[in-house]
């Protein structure tokens, strides 16, 4: 297919061929995708960093509004994406615009997920998605009210309980992703997360609120202190994916786990 997902991760991802948790999945996540980013032309000098490029659309023939229909919404979240992340600053005792310098042509991502419908067993490996953290910052998911996703509060304990998140009509549920875990020495954790599918189709659009490529993601001015210093060493946004991508690739679990 001609719209294949390629090297900076846009276009089509097909049923399988992702493992978000290669140690706990035993298959490929039962879930097709389709992944667009920040449009770029090819000679865009920002197009030579990984993750940058432009998008892969399918023929307006196979289908008209699909182009059109994800740029509004991709732009839309955007605005979404920047106003959480100013309440998420106030929250912090941070000035309200103190992240949105990092977000000038930030890697964020709209991924449309279609889950074909298989009934998961996690137990035995399979699953819709399998569980992990997000990456980034913020995860902004709308889905249809087929159920699917859990969260995992006490993600060190063991045996680990997973909850149901109720699908909630016009309404997004929001992730904290590596990124917010990372800025704030631990205070807010990583939502570790899954899809488990009960035989019914599933449909999901992810949007993952990244920022620019170059932005180094350091313990934030209000979360240390000579008590509670920096857990984490500094490290760019994207070291900090092609270290995750790597070791997904090796076959390690994208799950998180508290820093000792
Ligand atoms: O489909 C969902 O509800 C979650 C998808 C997800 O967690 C992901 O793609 O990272
Ligand atoms: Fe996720």
């Amino acid at each position: 297919m001609r719209s294949l997902q390629d090297n900076n991760y846009r276009g089509y991802v097909p049923i399988g061929k992702e493992t978000l948790n290669p140690i706990e999945s035993k298959q490929g996540d039962s879930r097709e995708a389709y992944f667009i980013g920040w449009e770029m032309s090819e000679d865009h000098p920002l197009a030579l960093k990984p993750l940058h490029g432009p998008n892969q659309w399918p023929s307006k023939d196979l289908l008209p509004e699909w182009r059109e229909t994800l740029e509004t919404y991709f732009y839309k979240l955007l605005e979404v994406g920047h106003c959480v992340a100013s309440l998420v600053a106030l929250a912090l005792d941070l000035e309200a615009d103190y992240f949105r310098h990092m977000f000038m042509a930030p890697a964020v991502a709209l991924r449309p997920l279609h889950y074909i419908g298989e009934i998961s067993c996690p137990e035995e490996g399979r699953f819709g998605t399998g569980p992990h953290g997000d990456y980034g910052m913020l995860t902004f998911l709308a889905t249809d009210e087929n159920r699917g996703l859990q969260v995992c509060r006490a993600r060190d304990g063991e045996p680990k309980l997973w909850e149901d998140v109720p699908p909630k009509k016009e309404s997004f549920i929001v992730n904290l992703g590596d990124m917010l875990e990372r800025w704030t020495n631990g205070l807010f954790k990583s939502t570790q997360h899954r899809v488990v599918t009960d035989g019914i189709d599933r449909y999901s659009v992810a949007y993952f609120y990244d920022p620019d490529y170059d932005t180094v993601i350091e313990c934030l001015p209000t979360c240390h202190s000579e008590e509670f210093p920096p857990n984490y060493p500094p490290i760019t946004m994207g070291d900090y994916f092609k270290m995750k991508f790597t070791s997904r690739a090796q076959g390690s679990s994208n799950m998180n786990s508290t820093p000792i």
